[in-house]
């Protein structure tokens, strides 16, 4: 059995295509979604990410605007910068690039941003809202994961889906959202025992580690669904992700590549949170006109 290979850039490519089309109808209105993007120090990484973000942001006829610091910014400046963020009203989107500095505490940076302006899913009222099925800014990467398995008419509900790794950006919210859709979920982790006595029960498998093709064919149940999160190096310096491809595509059904997987649609839905933020502003706008 060969798996089929998920394509990230293609459905990331007709969710943008979708979000262009909202941006004209705002357009039309007179607003201009616009994303502000905080990058602070000299991450390579960090800034490859930020440039694909503007890059979208410019194709689909947005605002991104970059605030860009070096790593000695204090956490003073990072939040007084956040609150005239909060404050403008031609942006819709605030961002700031994990992980910060260690003398910035990015926890009082998430507490410190709009909700209402919160596209990366990542303040307390967000993901409080999103874990019991209210209305919320999902986290992108777990929300363009789920889009992925919609795409591919992949219903989770009944299946057995196994997460690894409990961070609070992917592991733990894509469990959430699985089990919002009906799934069975098991969560492992760093000091989980025999991993892969837990993986290889996975119908649908989600591994967000961060270690260069870790997960091989021995991991994985004949015909699973296997989502791949990783962004590591491998001993080339390529970019990879946590599974072995070549390997694991022998035994899987569907599998997500890296590149051009679950990257893409990350970037994706972040501009469909921007366009949803400036959409809900109008909306705002309007029924206070008719009060
Ligand atoms: N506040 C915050 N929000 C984030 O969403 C956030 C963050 N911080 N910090 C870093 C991670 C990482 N991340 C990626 C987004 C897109 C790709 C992406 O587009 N990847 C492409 C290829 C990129 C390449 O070629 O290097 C792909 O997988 O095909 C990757 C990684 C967002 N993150």
């Amino acid at each position: 059995m060969t798996a089929t290979t998920i394509d990230g850039r293609a459905v990331s490519q007709k969710i943008k295509e979708q979000v262009k089309m909202r941006v004209e109808r705002l357009k039309e209105q007179g607003v201009i979604p616009g994303l502000a993007v905080v990058l602070v120090g000299e991450d390579s990484a960090s800034h490859t990410y930020v440039k694909n973000k503007k890059k979208s942001c410019e194709a689909l006829g947005m605002r991104s605007d970059l605030h860009q610091f070096p790593d000695t910014l204090t956490e003073a400046e990072l939040l007084s910068t956040i609150e005239e963020l909060n404050n403008d009203p031609q942006i819709h989107g605030i961002l700031v690039q994990l992980p910060l500095p260690a003398q910035i505490d990015e926890f009082k940076v998430i507490l410190a941003i709009d909700p209402a302006k919160d596209v990366d899913g990542f303040h307390p009222i967000s993901v409080g809202n999103m874990m019991i099925g209210k209305e919320a800014f999902l986290p992108c990467t777990p929300h363009g994961i789920m889009k992925l398995l919609e795409h591919y008419d992949i219903n989770p509900a009944g299946k057995h889906t196994v997460v690894i790794g409990r961070s609070n950006i992917v592991g733990k919210p894509v469990g959430q959202l699985m089990l919002q859709k009906d799934a069975t979920v098991t969560y492992c982790h760093s000091k989980t025992t025999d991993l892969a006595s837990f993986t290889r029960q996975a119908d649908i498998l989600v591994s967000a580690i961060g270690r260069a093709k870790l997960i091989d064919q021995s991991f994985i149940k004949p015909g699973a669904v296997v989502i791949d999160v990783g962004m590591n190096r491998d001993e080339n310096g390529k970019l990879c992700g946590d599974v072995d491809f070549a390997d694991v595509s022998q035994t899987a059904s569907f599998l997500t590549p890296v590149p051009g997987g679950v990257g893409p649609m990350t970037i994706a839905m972040l501009m469909e949170n921007t366009v949803q933020s400036a959409e809900n502003g109008l909306q705002k706008d309007k029924s206070a006109e008719t009060m």
